[in-house]
């Protein structure tokens, strides 16, 4: 797994590395070779580089220096003359740069700076990284623009210019980078609320070469996943199972107006590797659940007069649960006193269970203020795994707005920490999902934006209820097996994308796209791990 920081973590980073004995000179003098290098990559003739008045800017100097040298045409453009630059470190690079073969370019204007665009072929953009905060003031506003409506080749220097490395905002306007070479770790902002729109391709330059030893020192906001930690759950079953040792599944889902969402969850539990899955539906749209789904037993439970489940539905339903594995709970039963209830006594039980959708809204209103406000939601010893979007997160909390992925960290670890089990996870789904555990947050692979489509949450739900039941003995971490469902989940979305078209998948597709998503998945962990086609051994 590879560390995220905040910004904050960054800075304590760079102390600690200091410390160590390498310098923030040095430092520097390593983030420009590594930018110069990313840059060289791409063959460019002209280079042109942006500075601001930080120490952003300072590696972009330090690359101008390192790219000029080995024989590419360099100009750079700063705000103010090299003695000018405020940032002592910045400044002493710039001096440097300035006498070497570089043509610099001090405040041009709009047009000046079209031209030395248009002559360009890579755009190296060092004007704002860590540093930047409010809104953009000028001349970096109007350079921006430029630049965007250029549209040339850009390579960001740490984070593109103009977002928030801290949230991911960008207020006014923002480099929309091909690639962003960040130092030192990825920070949080660029997974957040609008930086995947403008990072384009990340590259980390981790420039200390002892890392590893000082990583653990710097609290991470989260860790991104990545194929060779799931490998653990890409395994081929063994051959001596049967259907119960592969683990059981109870849905408790739908409703006369939402019977497709049972439908869904069921099947994606099914194609997910349980053994056997059943499904606990309103009596009403029971028939409708087994005409969809021959190879999966439906059992009707009391209903109220809208075909929601009704006021004997939690005995019902609860007697069922102890049975199985894994409970999922919660797609397509809207929210009534029934489900209310229904939700509330399963969590009650000792058994693994997912509350997905609508038992999360039930769950909040079951607990005005918030649940994390609601110490007796926690009196449980089984795992419990909440799979709400940004709107559920904040009814869950009590109305904190959730609107990115660092707002959403910060609602679940709520929820999480006011619990304080390694037994509750929290996965809060967005453009790029979080599973958050009371001591991790992790950062599963993201999948296209072809998922953000009516039903793909409830497709989810079953994959995750799934992978619980197939692999509840085996697991150490939870996040990490919640992580390994979020990422099949992406998978599937990948592949239907690629055999549906971007825009027209629809969440049905994603369902028995399970299983070759299983083995995308498992190419590219044997990949990852050189074991892949006789690469390695
Ligand atoms: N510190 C290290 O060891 C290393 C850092 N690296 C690189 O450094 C940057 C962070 O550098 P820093 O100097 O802290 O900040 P920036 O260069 O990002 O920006 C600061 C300057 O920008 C001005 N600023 C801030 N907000 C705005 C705005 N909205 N509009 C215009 N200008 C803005 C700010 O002005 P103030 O008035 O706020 O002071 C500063 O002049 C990091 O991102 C890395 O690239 C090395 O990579 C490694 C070592
Ligand atoms: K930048």
């Amino acid at each position: 797994m590879k560390p995220v920081l905040s910004t904050d973590e960054v800075v304590r980073l760079e102390d600690i590395i200091e410390k160590e004995g390498t310098s923030k000179a040095e430092l520097m003098e390593l983030a420009g070779e590594f930018v110069a290098q990313e840059v060289e990559r791409l063959k460019p003739r002209h280079v042109l580089i942006l500075t601001g008045f930080g120490n952003n800017g300072g590696d972009g100097w330090v690359a101008a220096d390192v790219l000029s040298q080995k024989g590419i045409s360099v100009d750079v453009v700063t705000p103010v003359e090299p003695d000018e630059i405020p940032a002592v470190l910045a400044r002493h690079v710039a001096r440097r740069t300035a006498a070497r073969d570089v043509s610099l370019y001090v405040g041009p204007s709009r047009d000046e700076l079209s031209a030395l665009l248009e002559k360009a072929d890579v755009v190296v953009d060092a004007i704002l990284g860590t540093g930047f905060h409010g809104s953009l003031r000028s001349p970096f506003s109007i350079w921006i623009r430029t630049v965007n409506d250029a549209s040339p080749v850009v390579v960001s220097v740490d984070v593109p210019s103009g977002l928030d490395a801290r949230t991911g905002h960008v207020e006014d306007d923002c480099i929309r980078a091909d690639r962003t070479v960040t130092m030192l770790a990825p920070k949080i902002g660029l997974y957040s609320g609008d930086g995947p729109e403008y990072v384009g391709e990340l590259v980390c330059g981790e420039l200390y070469e002892k890392m590893d030893e000082v990583i653990g020192d710097v609290e991470h906001a989260a860790e991104i996943v990545e194929p060779a930690d799931i490998v653990d759950y890409l395994q081929h079953l063994p051959a001596n199972v049967d259907k119960y040792s592969r683990g059981s599944v109870l849905v408790v889902a739908g409703s006369t107006q939402y019977p497709g969402a049972a439908i869904m969850a069921a099947k994606s539990a099914a194609r997910a590797g349980a053994g056997y899955v059943c499904v606990a539906a309103p009596e009403p749209c029971a028939n409708i659940i087994r005409l969809a789904l021959p190879s999966i037993p439906v059992v009707g439970i009391p209903y109220d007069s809208r075909g929601s489940f009704g006021a004997a539905a939690r005995s019902a339903v609860c007697d069922l649960a102890k049975k199985y594995s894994c409970v999922l709970c919660g797609p397509g039963m809207t929210v009534s006193a029934g489900g209310m209830d229904v939700a509330l006594g399963l969590l009650e039980l000792d058994v693994p269970l997912i509350l997905d959708a609508d038992a999360l809204n039930c769950l909040a209103k079951a607990s005005i203020g918030g649940i994390d406000q609601t110490p007796e939601m926690y009196r449980r010893e089984a795992p419990l795994i909440m799979t709400p979007h940004y709107r559920e997160l904040s009814r869950l909390v009590g109305g904190d707005e959730v609107s990115d992925l660092v707002s959403a960290i910060d609602a679940a670890q709520k929820i999480v920490w006011a619990a304080g089990s390694d037994n509750l996870v929290v996965v809060a789904k967005g453009p790029t999902t979080a599973v958050v555990g009371v001591e991790k947050v992790l950062l599963p692979m993201s999948g296209p934006a072809s998922l953000a489509t009516a039903g793909s949450g409830d497709v989810l739900a079953g994959i995750l209820a799934g992978s619980m039941a197939l692999w509840a003995d085996q697991v150490d971490i939870w996040e990490l097996l919640v992580s390994y469902a979020v990422a099949i989940h992406s998978y599937t979305g990948f592949a239907a994308a690629e055999e549906y078209g971007e825009k027209s998948v629809i969440a049905t597709d994603l369902i028995d796209l399970i299983g070759p998503a299983m083995h995308l998945a498992g190419d590219e962990a044997l990949r990852s791990l050189g074991l892949l086609d006789g690469e390695g051994a």
